[in-house]
């Protein structure tokens, strides 16, 4: 994590540009005023873990909001400057005097517990769809709307296979050949995980968020890929003092040596797509793309007057254009249906 210093302006803030791990990393430091660079790996009623990495040497830092962040919420994924005891040590307790400007936000949808649209994780650039082939059966329509989350939130969507050992993936995959959505298929075989290998170069370099309905073998793929992961909520625990993780909160994992982050997300099932503006959706559609030119203003793309239609016709989007053409739409569609579907 870089770290950076340039424009902090809290007042209680003292800036040291350029000094990097020059204090010896003990459990004894003495809390000070200056801030740190953190993540923020999880949020429990009103205390956040971050993880600081001053010197090469991560630690769990336990913190509070400051006050004077006024409102601003602060989120998994979030990048933040902490001051005040920043040592870590047990019984400790930071506070956070900011929020980095977020890259992404990716919302969850309002529901019965939660009458607002929230943003659950901030940063991520993929958003990893966990679904088996088989027991429980894939929900397209689910898919499809994770789809268009990663599209609006412009993350780069993935499909994680799982079960393959259940059923031959071929007919699922046809239905989503068209989009061209990177996939990984995995299988449990002997006792481990097969694909695996490819699920981790396909998260390397990333900040990538799971999203998967119950059963789907999300844990499992957590676990394999994260061996620490039970620890490092462990960790979380013995730091926060609530004992075993019970919250839905998304929590960030660090992958092994430092490849990038997963960010599980437990109570996560859908995402609010109403305000999705179409042209979010198309523009993941290069071949389709220029073909609105001759649209009506604010043309849903799924009307009579859509210039796509005539534009699919003459072969402008080459031989799969039809099919992309209602991909496309589908995807479009899972606008309007029911959430958490
Ligand atoms: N046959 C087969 N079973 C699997 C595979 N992956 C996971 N399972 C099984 O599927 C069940 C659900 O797996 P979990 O990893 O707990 O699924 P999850 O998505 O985390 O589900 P929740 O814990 O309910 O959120 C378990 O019994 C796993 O052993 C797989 O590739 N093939
Ligand atoms: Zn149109």
């Amino acid at each position: 994590m870089a770290r950076s210093v340039r424009d902090y302006d809290e007042s209680d803030v003292r800036v040291r540009p350029g000094r990097r791990g020059s204090r010896p990393r003990t459990k004894e430091r003495p809390a000070h005023r200056e801030a740190v660079p953190g993540r923020v790996v999880t949020v429990d009623r009103g205390r956040y873990t971050t993880l600081v990495d001053e010197d090469g040497l991560p630690r769990v830092v336990l913190a509070m909001r400051a006050r004077e962040l006024g409102r601003k919420g602060i989120v998994v994924g979030d990048r933040v400057a902490l001051v005040g005891d920043v040592s870590g040590a047990d019984g400790s307790l930071a506070r956070i005097v900011r929020v980095e400007p977020r890259s992404t936000v990716l919302r969850r949808t309002a529901d019965d517990t939660d009458p607002v649209e929230r943003v659950v994780v901030a940063n991520a650039d993929q958003l990893v769809v966990v679904s088996a082939l088989a027991d429980p059966e894939p929900r397209p329509r689910l898919i499809d709307r994770c789809l268009v989350a990663a599209y609006d939130a412009d993350m780069d969507p993935l499909l994680v296979l799982t079960k393959a050992d259940l059923t031959d993936p071929a007919p699922f995959l046809a239905q989503y050949a068209p989009l061209s959505v990177p996939h990984v298929v995995v299988a449990r075989r002997d006792g481990g995980v097969d694909g695996l290998d490819a699920v981790r170069e396909a998260l390397a370099g990333r900040t990538s968020v799971l999203v998967g309905h119950s059963g789907v073998g999300k844990s499992t793929l957590v676990n394999a890929l994260v061996p620490a992961a039970g620890r490092a909520t462990g960790v979380v625990n013995d730091v926060t003092g609530r004992g075993r993780h019970t919250s839905t909160s998304a929590v960030a994992l660090a992958l092994p040596d430092d490849v990038g982050w997963v960010v599980d997300t437990p109570g996560i099932r859908s995402f609010g797509l109403a305000h999705v503006d179409p042209e979010r959706i198309v523009h993941h559609f290069p071949d389709l793309e220029p073909g609105t030119a001759d649209c009506p203003r604010g043309c849903s793309h799924d009307e009579e007057e859509c210039a796509l239609d005539a534009w699919v016709e003459g072969g402008n989007a080459g031989a799969a254009g039809p099919s992309r053409l209602e991909s496309l739409r589908r995807l479009l569609r899972t606008r309007t249906s029911a959430a958490g579907d």
